[in-house]
């Protein structure tokens, strides 16, 4: 009998300066929603180089104004970005600049406050999810729910290949995604302490989808 390999339950959280003055920049409460909302898209931009690191490239023949000679263009899988509404949208919005064929996808879904568990409102994903990479956007990894239950999503429309892009996850979060989905790597900018006794993320940025329409 083969041995079983262990699923990889991947996490990335980079540290690089620019990202975290950024992101420090979204937690502060003076921040107002026009700046907040730039700061999310750029944060976004600078997880999805990291996120997107390991896409692959073709050498492919080019001429440039000196020579003729082999250059890396992106082959394999195409992609599809996938927001989980509302917070989420900011992040593709953003990245689909990056990626300008990607498709983009959509997953309603909202945190029932008192049960702090996800309600499915709306789903649309690109018919060719199954050959394509899926990059899965929410700001906020809290309980860890919505990511869950939007993984499960993906997956029942024959997603494979699943990258959770986060701005803020906590430990709990990030257990409850690599235990019910040992295979989705996680690439977030920062791992907070914990929750509080409301389910929101501590110290965190408040509540991400309010700051960035400006609702309450
Ligand atoms: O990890 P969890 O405990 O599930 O919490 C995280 C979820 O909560 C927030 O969405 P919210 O319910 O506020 O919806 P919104 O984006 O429409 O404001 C956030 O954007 C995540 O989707
Ligand atoms: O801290 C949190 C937790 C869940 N959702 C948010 O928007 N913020
Ligand atoms: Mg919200």
């Amino acid at each position: 009998m083969s041995p079983v390999e262990p699923a990889p339950r991947k996490l990335t959280a980079p540290q690089h300066p620019l990202l975290q003055h950024k992101l420090s920049l979204m937690r502060d409460v003076q921040t107002g929603v026009k700046e907040f909302r730039e700061l999310a898209a750029e944060v976004s931009l600078l997880l999805a180089y990291e996120a997107m690191r390991d896409l692959e490239t073709e050498p492919t023949t080019l001429t440039t104004p000196i020579a003729t000679a082999e250059f890396p263009m992106l082959s394999g899988k195409k992609l599809a970005l996938v927001a989980i509404l509302r917070a989420g949208l900011i992040m593709t919005e953003s990245m689909v600049r990056l990626i300008p064929a990607a498709k983009v996808g959509h997953i309603g879904m909202y945190r029932d406050p008192e049960t702090l568990e996800p309600v499915a409102y709306y789903s649309k994903l690109p018919a060719d999810i199954s050959e394509r990479r899926v990059f899965l956007t929410d700001p906020m990894l809290a309980t860890g729910g919505s990511a869950v239950a939007a993984i499960e999503t993906l997956k029942a429309a024959g997603a494979v290949s699943i990258k959770l892009m986060s701005i803020l996850a906590v430990p709990e979060g990030i257990k409850r995604v690599h235990d019910a989905h040992p295979d989705v790597e996680i690439v977030t900018a920062a791992i907070d302490d914990g929750l509080n006794d409301h389910g929101y993320i501590v110290p965190g940025l408040g509540d991400a989808g309010d700051r960035i329409y400006g609702t309450k």
